[in-house]
């Protein structure tokens, strides 16, 4: 009964820390992911989970039982045969406890180490997944073993130094038992030979002396336990206290009308001292508002600083007269909508690349994609909008799989429209073509786009070159 109610109380608290943790993950500030990828953050979730249930069975199944046997073993002892020999086997006991738990805790360093590095390689191996063609396109198969085997390396030596370092400890509770033996049978000897015991009472003193050593050792063991689950959980928590999003939400429902973005004097700076300084302009409609500018101007920050991502040291960002720190997030992401530089696409349907998990829309879901300029080729698919466009979409062309984000970014008829350099892989012809038709789309829609080509850049669009002392054109 009580393995199986141990059993169910460390998975259910195992499956409350999984969600629970899920959940704060999603809400984690961008800052976070530039950190940990996701091999790193699933390992850590796979100690930690695996470290509570083991404490909860720990406590369940050993610590509470072998109290219980202690006490009584303890009580019996020395009712039946005599309280000096309780005193001993009680000091005994005392000693083993506080000797393994001085020794854990002295040791606990090395496994601290070693879970660290364990955690590093995690990180690397997430690293390694993510660049994986290029590291073989490179010949990289050596180092990247090479620096897989020195981290697991020090895994194992940390580990072997944290039993080591135990080891004399380990030693002294052997010698500790042995005097114990030898203390309490010279006490007894006296008591025989006067008459007051029998051999009977020494046959049951050795019984419950060994009945003792037992749950000793086992509280012994589960200090040890208990100690490498601490520190499998340090991972764990350190993810989940990081910084989440704060949850900002002055106004209510907000809804952009003309969409119109000014920046009034913004001012950000990473950690590192750089990013971008008295940034001013207007970004409204009728035409491309491009960002310029040399390499580390600062074009992207601009759009993290929009997307909500980060926010400004100084400065306002205005959307039709509102600060947009203080509209909420939801409310903000339905408004704006982003072409990424690296189209991300799932080995899904046409469909379910556009609306990525979104109510379906037939006639919106068609409007995106004639925006776009993607439906023709869409509905000469024999398949339609249920062909699927292979793994990370490479049955499609570069051409196909941006116009496919900018469908999935206009399926939520967004106020403003950001393209991260979203066609510069692609070429100069067919930038110009997509940017041409965005170009159409811009008297609905307000469009903020970083770009590295100035031939794509027409009359009728504003220019903000943020190399420093640039002007705005
Ligand atoms: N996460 C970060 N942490 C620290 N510094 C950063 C970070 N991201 C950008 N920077 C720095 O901030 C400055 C502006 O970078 P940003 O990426 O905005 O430039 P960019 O104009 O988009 O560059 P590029 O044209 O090369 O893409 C650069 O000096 C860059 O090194």
């Amino acid at each position: 009964m009580l393995q199986y109610l141990s059993f169910m109380t460390a998975e259910n608290l195992g499956f409350i820390a999984a969600t629970r943790f899920f959940d704060r993950i999603l809400r984690k500030t961008a800052a976070f992911f530039l950190e940990h990828n996701p091999v790193e953050i699933q390992s850590a979730a796979a100690r930690g989970r695996s470290a509570l249930i083991t404490m909860v069975q720990l406590g369940t199944t050993i610590f509470f039982p072998a109290a219980a046997q202690l006490l009584l073993t303890i009580a019996t002892l020395g009712a039946l045969v005599n309280i000096q020999i309780a005193a001993i086997v009680v000091a005994y006991g005392a000693a083993a406890i506080t000797l393994t738990w001085s020794s854990t805790r002295r040791a606990r360093v090395f496994l601290d180490r070693a879970v660290d590095a364990g955690q590093e390689n995690a990180r690397f191996v997430g690293n390694v997944m993510n660049a994986m063609d290029t590291l073989r396109h490179f010949g990289s198969h050596a180092w990247m073993s090479q620096r897989f085997t020195m981290k697991a390396r020090e895994v194992r030596d940390n580990c072997r130094a944290y039993v080591l370092q135990r080891l004399p400890y380990i030693a002294v509770l052997g010698l500790a038992v042995a005097l114990q033996f030898a203390v309490t049978l010279l006490l007894l000897v006296p008591d025989y030979q006067a008459g007051v015991v029998t051999i009977g009472d020494i046959v049951l003193f050795n019984t419950l002396i060994l009945q003792l050593s037992m749950p000793f050792e086992m509280v012994a063991r589960a200090i040890s336990d208990a100690s490498r689950s601490r520190a499998d959980l340090i991972p764990l928590t350190r993810l989940w206290g990081a910084p989440e999003e704060r949850r900002t939400s002055h106004t209510h429902d907000f809804t952009p009308s003309a969409g119109q973005l000014s920046f009034e004097d913004i001012g950000y700076a990473y950690e590192n001292g750089r990013g971008v300084t008295n940034v001013s302009f207007l970004a409204g409609r009728g035409g491309i508002t491009f960002l310029v500018g040399e390499t580390g101007s600062g074009k992207s920050t601009i759009f993290r600083l929009v997307l909500k991502s980060i926010a400004p040291d100084c400065g306002r960002i205005l959307v039709d007269g509102t600060d947009i720190t203080g509209i909420d997030r939801t409310d903000w992401y339905a408004a704006v909508a982003v072409v990424p530089q690296d189209v991300m696409l799932l080995n899904e349907s046409l469909a379910d690349n556009i609306l990525l998990g979104r109510p379906r829309d037939e006639v919106r879901l068609r409007a995106a994609s004639e925006k776009a300029a993607i439906l023709p080729f869409i509905e000469a698919q024999p398949e339609g909008f249920e062909t699927t466009v292979g793994e990370r979409g490479l049955k499609l062309s570069g051409g196909e799989r941006q116009r496919i984000a900018i469908a999935r970014a206009l399926y939520g008829e967004p106020a403003i429209l950001l393209l991260d350099e979203a066609s510069s892989a692609l070429d100069e012809r067919t930038e110009r073509d997509i940017m041409d038709h965005i170009r159409s789309l811009a008297e609905d829609v307000t469009v903020l786009a970083i770009t590295h080509r100035r031939g794509v850049i027409s009359t009728t669009d504003v220019v903000v070159d943020l190399t420093p002392c640039a002007c705005q054109t």
